[in-house]
């Protein structure tokens, strides 16, 4: 699996797509319960758009048929380290005054990003927020608010696949694996 045009170590798998689908499938079973057709779900860019995509697919064969929207965050960069801060590239692209919105996102760390996002959801007029993530990694608690939905509990380490990117690469891999 390793790229031959460059030294970039080949990424392990932790949780092959089979498993990844059925931690969707789980998901979608909890939430559908709390969501209905009004609902918007607002995806953060760029790594949660694969589990969007596989959510709200599965969120509609229960019948819950959400609209869809993206808030653009980014605090990794391409590094292996949190920068800190929260940068806004795009916002919402239409109003959510007065609905539910339920965020997702790829993977839950330091959680900065989920509360940036829940503050600016709530900015613009959110009746509700609800937080839903694939992923979450261990840290020393008590951290940010914690999601609403955690679909799979991560080990400490640096993963890739599944929307996860190392330097914009392997987030088109159907597993989730690491590169550590
Ligand atoms: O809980 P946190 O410590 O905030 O980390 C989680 C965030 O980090 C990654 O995004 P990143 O900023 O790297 O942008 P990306 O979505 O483009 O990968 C990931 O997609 C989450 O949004
Ligand atoms: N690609 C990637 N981004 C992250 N953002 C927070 N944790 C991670 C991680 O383990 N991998």
């Amino acid at each position: 699996m390793a790229d031959p045009s460059s030294d970039r170590p080949a990424p392990s798998v932790l949780l092959d797509q089979a498993g990844v689908a059925a931690v969707v499938e789980d998901l979608a079973q909890r939430i559908a319960p709390h969501v209905d057709d009004e609902t918007v779900a607002v995806v953060l860019l760029t790594g949660g758009l694969w589990f969007a995509a596989d959510l709200t697919r599965a969120l509609a064969r229960q019948d819950r048929h959400l609209r869809f929207d993206a808030l653009w965050l980014a605090s990794y960069g391409d590094g292996k380290e949190s920068k800190g801060r929260i940068e806004v590239r795009a916002p919402l692209q239409r109003s959510v005054e007065g609905r539910k919105v339920l965020i997702l996102d790829d993977v839950f760390d330091t959680g900065l990003s989920l509360a940036e996002s829940v503050r600016l959801v709530r900015e613009a007029g959110a009746a509700e927020v609800l937080t839903a993530v694939f992923a979450r990694k261990p840290w020393p608690l008590p951290r940010a608010p914690e999601p609403d939905f955690v679909g799979w509990e991560a080990p400490n380490r640096f993963l890739v696949g599944y929307g996860l990117d190392h330097g914009g690469a392997w987030r088109g891999l159907p597993d989730i694996c690491t590169l550590d």
